[in-house]
């Protein structure tokens, strides 16, 4: 049984209009995905700004009334409040966001900051409280002296160590992960990450990766779902998506990944541009008449791509997927 497994998952905001404020039509911010994460891996969930991956990551945490679909969790369905309640579920999975300024109170000390969910969760003496977040603060390679500073005194780099020292405190199963290295530098990017690796090994967890990024993700992630629209286009391992993607919206997105390399750049942009130009020949064969993504088709084993059953064959007799 997978750690978490998520089907054919539905969120609709309704959309009010008119004198009588009636529900009129509604936002399909997540309109029939299905996915499972693994106990110990990282799930990379990627896709432009809006495609629904911040609210496919709120109602895995429990936070977003889900219009559809279950979210099971050790034999549960999760998107049920009971089932959270009865599972400790708000225990075992956590959330980290971009903004770590915003998700840190800046009224509260570190200490406290860090202490709160031992404080919901676990009831500690005040001292083994401290030697909690002293060694937390420790396992993210923050000093002591940072328990009584306020999140303002820190770069950002350091507040989304703290931001992971908090979600970590509990020990929980799951950390969803909402792009939290996209407001960082590169270099302090690749710090964070490494961290972030190092804490998964220490502490056995996994996370849902959520990233706009599919650079960022290609070190992180064993399986990748790429989302658009609300619809999933592409699941694979990291092989599948990075060596024989098959969606157009995923060569796409793959073409968009910086060049950090001087010397390649315009071979890199001239790449941009053709997949780019393609995608605006073929996108009507990619997409049904409301311009949605196909349901997914299975490949092989572990890939599967929204591709109608025609397209799907031929592009598995040109050679594109390895079988
Ligand atoms: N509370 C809400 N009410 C109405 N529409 C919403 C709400 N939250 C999100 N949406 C809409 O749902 C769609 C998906 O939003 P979501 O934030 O999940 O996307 P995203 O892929 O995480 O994008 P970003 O990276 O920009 O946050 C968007 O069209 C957004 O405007």
């Amino acid at each position: 049984m997978s750690l978490i497994e998520i089907k054919d998952l539905k969120v609709h905001y309704p959309i009010r209009s008119g004198f009588w404020n009636r529900v009129t039509d509604s936002v399909k911010a997540v309109d029939g995905i299905s996915f499972d994460i693994e106990a110990g891996e990282t799930y990379g969930l990627v896709g432009e700004s809006g495609s629904g991956k911040s609210t496919t990551g709120k109602s895995v945490v429990g936070l977003e009334k889900v219009t559809s679909g279950s979210i099971m969790y050790k034999g549960k369905d999760i998107t049920k409040k009971s089932n959270r309640k009865s599972l400790d579920y708000n225990h075992d999975v956590q959330m980290i966001f971009q903004d770590s300024l915003s998700s840190l109170n800046p009224r509260k000390r570190i200490e406290d900051i860090i202490a709160e969910p031992l404080r919901n969760f676990e009831h500690l003496s005040k001292d083994e409280e401290k030697l909690r977040v002293l060694q937390l603060l420790d396992i993210v390679g923050l000093d002591a002296d940072a328990l009584y500073k306020y999140p303002h005194q820190f770069s950002g780099g350091q507040r989304q160590r703290i931001g992971v020292a908090r979600a970590v405190a509990t020990n929980p199963k799951l950390i969803i992960a909402d792009e939290p290295v996209s407001a960082l530098d590169l270099s302090v990017q690749a710090q964070v990450l490494n961290f972030m690796k190092k804490i998964q090994r220490e502490f056995g967890i996994s996370y849902l990766f959520i990233s706009h990024d599919l650079g960022v993700v290609r070190h992180m992630c064993n399986n990748i779902a790429i989302m658009n629209n609300g619809r999933l286009v592409e699941i694979g391992t990291r092989e599948d998506i990075y060596n024989h993607p098959m969606h157009i919206y995923t060569k796409r997105l793959l073409a968009a990944i910086p060049e950090t390399n001087v010397s390649r750049r315009a071979e890199h942009r001239a790449n941009r541009l053709k997949v780019e130009e393609v995608y605006r020949e073929q996108q009507d064969k990619y997409y049904d008449k409301d311009g949605l993504a196909y349901p997914l088709v299975q490949i092989t084993p572990t890939h599967s791509v929204a591709l109608p059953e025609d397209l799907a064959e031929q592009l598995k007799h040109e050679g594109e997927v390895q079988a």
